[in-house]
Order: structure tokens, then sequence, then C-alpha cells
């Protein structure tokens, strides 16, 4: 549930959800799932017909006005593309309440660029999170700023929480946690694929092989989650000297998987620092 022990109104968080692409669908969704009423919810979206789209999926205020979408808002979430922020910032900021914060959720933005295009004062917020919200098992890593006191803080905490879970870090630690919890799960989405098609491959057919793969990894990420040993452990346990889980384990590494994995995580990381270097943030 969405936390409401430290808000203005206890009754009501009133959220704003900013470029409803994607990851605000997602973020947006999950709110909703997490017991957030639609009728505190106001979205900005492009195109016109985008708008349209939310508003009938979820009953929720839509519309193309960003300024209109964070007025009256207790907290605004800025998901708009990267290069998209500051315009986007500078007609959230001076439309919000007073005390009301922004939080963007873009990559590589740095939230000082953030904080300045949203004008002085204004509380604010820089979360890493992903499209897992939508079912409540994000993973969303938080930046405050320098306007963010205890009590918005703890605001913004609570509504991330109830969306998945949550970690305040210094903003140096940014672009690896986009690498990892922005776009890890694209990783596993890619590897899922490949485990599936491998599947039909050895006989199964399609949705006998997503089937059995999506429980696969949904339990192996349980118990990763819920054991008390780390994943090397738990791939040992699974691997029988001499048995089927060995020989796969002893191909992958044979092409480098772990690797190529690392390289994979370090150009994401890398590409967020130059996202930002490329917007002039840097
Ligand atoms: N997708 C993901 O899993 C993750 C995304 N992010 C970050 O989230 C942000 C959004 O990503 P994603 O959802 O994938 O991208 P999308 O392109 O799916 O969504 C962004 C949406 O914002 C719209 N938009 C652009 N400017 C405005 C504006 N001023 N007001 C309202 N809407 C606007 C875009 O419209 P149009 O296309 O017409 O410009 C688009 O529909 C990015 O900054 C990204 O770095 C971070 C972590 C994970
Ligand atoms: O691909 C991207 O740039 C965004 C940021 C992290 C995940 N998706």
């Amino acid at each position: 549930m969405i936390s409401t022990d430290a808000l203005h109104e206890p009754e009501r968080t009133r959220i704003a959800v900013i470029g409803a692409g994607h990851l605000g669908e997602a973020v947006l969704g999950g709110l909703l799932r997490a017991g957030l009423p639609a009728r505190d919810v106001a979205v900005s979206a492009l195109p016109a017909e985008r708008a349209h789209i939310l508003a009938e999926r979820y009953g929720v205020a839509a519309g193309t006005d960003d300024a209109a979408a964070a007025d009256g808002a207790d907290i605004a979430l800025v998901a708009v593309p990267p290069p998209a922020v500051p315009a986007a910032a500078a007609e959230v900021g001076p439309a919000l309440p007073e005390g009301a914060v922004a939080v963007s959720l873009a990559a590589a933005v740095p939230l000082a660029r953030f904080e300045e295009a949203l004008g002085p004062g204004r509380p604010a917020a820089r979360a890493v999170t992903n499209t897992a919200a939508a079912v409540g098992r994000a993973m969303t890593a938080l930046v405050g700023g320098i306007h963010l006191d205890g009590e918005a803080r703890a605001r913004v905490g609570g509504l991330f929480s109830g969306i998945g879970s949550i970690t305040w870090v210094g903003e140096e630690a940014m672009d690896a946690v986009t690498a990892v919890a922005g776009s890890g799960p694209a990783l596993l989405y890619h590897l899922a694929a490949a485990m599936a098609g491998a599947a039909v491959d050895q006989g199964l057919p399609p949705g006998e092989a997503r089937a059995v793969v999506v429980q696969t990894l949904f339990g192996a990420a349980s118990l990763l989650r819920e054991a008390d040993r780390g994943p090397a452990e738990l791939a040992a346990e699974a691997a029988a000297p001499g048995g089927t889980t060995r020989e796969a384990l002893d191909r992958l590494d044979a092409h480098g998987v772990p690797e190529a994995v690392a390289e994979a995580v370090a150009a994401a990381a890398e590409r967020s620092g130059r996202l930002a270097e490329d917007a002039g943030h840097r």
C-alpha cells in the first residue's frame, strides 16, 4: 500500500505523471494497483491520442499540458525522455503548490540540472526505477535534492515503496544503478527469450516453453531474494557433478557469458554517462 503517514493531507497524495510512456505508464499502473485512487492522479502525455488512451484505460485525468497536470499535485513524477526534462521541469516547477516535490525518473539528467529547471527552492529528487513498477516489484534508487527535507523525503520514499523496493544512494551511483535496475530487466527478458527459443528447439511447444521459462525465472528470482545463500552458492546447489546443469554452465562460461554480462552492464553505465554529456549536463 502507498504510505500516507507523512503526507501534508494524510487522506490524500495527489500525483502528477508527466510523460506517461513506457515507464510512466508502468509507474502509474503500479500506483493505482497499490491503492492510489484514480481521482488523485493527473497525467500529461504526448500525443493527445496517447493521453486519451490513458484516461480511458485508467480513469485518470489526462491531457497534453504538463503545467495543468502538475497544478495541485503533491508529487510530480517526470518521466519524459532525457532531452525533454529541462523543458518539462520548467513547466512543472512553477505549477506545483508550495512544498510539493518533483521527482525526475529520467536516465542521465543530473539532479542539479533538474532542480535548476524547476526553479528556486523546489523540493526535488531523482529516481531510477523500472517497469516492474507495474506489478509492484520495481527496484528504485533515489537521490534527494538540496531542498528535500526529512518529511518530503519520507513522502517520496513512501510513494516508491508502494511499487517495490527502494534505496537512497549518492548521485555518483546513478550510472551503475541505471545499468542494473533500469536496463537490467531487459537483460533478463533477452535471456528469457533465448531460453524459450532453445526449449522450442528441444521440442517443447512455444506456449509451454514460455510458461516453463517464466515460472523458472520467477522461482529462481524468488529463491534468490529469500534464501540465505548468494547466487554462486545457489548455482552450485543446482549443479550436480557430472549432471546437466554443470554441462550447461560450462558451456556458458566457455562462451564468456559472465564477461559478456559485465561488458553489457559497463556499456549501459557508460552510455548513461555519455547521455548526460551529449545533453551538455556534464
Ligand atoms: N523504459 C524504462 O524501462 C526506463 C525508462 N527510464 C527513463 O524514463 C523516461 C521515459 O522512458 P520511456 O518511458 O522508456 O520512454 P517513452 O518514449 O516510452 O515515453 C516518454 C513519453 O514522454 C512523452 N513526452 C515527451 N515530452 C513530453 C512532455 N513535455 N510532456 C509529456 N510527455 C512528454 C513522449 O512523447 P513523444 O514520443 O511524442 O516525444 C513519450 O510518449 C526516460 O527519461 C528514460 O531514461 C528510466 C528507467 C527505466
Ligand atoms: O534504455 C534507456 O535509456 C532507459 C533508461 C534505463 C532503462 N531504460
